[in-house]
């Protein structure tokens, strides 16, 4: 398997700071919006932004939850493999709130399709945002793009891109990878 690397640490340290002050440009003080990781890996740059927001940027109460959705897919039943879910964690309504949805990788959009159908059971929000770290341009199945993105690329079909946390995974990175 070819792997290639798209951004190193330091990269990814930049992009989030980006991230992070695009947010505040549009939420202020995050009053009135709330963010939504998706599960698993959205939810790990979902709490990077959070810190960055609470130790950089002096803003302490931002509303993050963690949102499964897993039974939500439109192709969940036609996967090999057995199905585990993740937790769904929003203990508060997104009734008139201004939702941001954060999720590591946008490529067909439907695990985003998804998510706009889990989170109805959580209230109707004012509107809702998507923010990713990688957007795979020429992918889109549905008409889903995303309010803010980190890096933008263009990958054949056959590749995967895989975004590494530290907490995770060791270090932070993002791989193109070639079987
Ligand atoms: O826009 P999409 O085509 O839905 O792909 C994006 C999703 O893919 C990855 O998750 P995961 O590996 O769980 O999903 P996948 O198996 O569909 O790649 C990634 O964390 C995104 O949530
Ligand atoms: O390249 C891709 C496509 C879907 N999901 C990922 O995580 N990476």
């Amino acid at each position: 398997m070819g792997k290639k690397i798209l951004l190193n640490s330091k990269e990814i340290h930049i992009i989030l700071h980006r991230l992070a002050c695009q947010l505040i440009e549009n939420h202020n003080n995050f009053e009135n919006t709330v963010l939504i990781g998706i599960q698993p890996r959205g939810v790990y740059l979902a709490e990077r932004l959070v810190s960055i927001l609470k130790e950089d940027y002096n803003i302490p109460e931002v509303k993050l939850g963690q949102l499964d959705i897993t039974f939500y897919r439109d192709d969940f039943r036609r996967r090999g493999e057995p199905i585990e879910a993740n937790k769904t964690n929003i203990n508060f309504i997104v009734e008139d709130k201004n939702v941001v949805f954060i999720d590591d990788v946008l490529f067909s959009g439907r695990s985003i399709r998804a998510a706009l159908t889990a989170i109805q059971s959580f209230g109707r929000p004012i509107d809702i945002e998507l923010l990713v770290l990688i957007d795979r341009r020429f992918s889109r199945h549905l008409p889903i793009q995303p309010n803010y993105r980190g890096r933008q690329v263009d990958v054949i079909n056959e590749e995967r891109v895989t975004v590494n946390w530290k907490e995770k995974d060791g270090k932070d990175a993002v791989y193109i990878l070639n079987n």
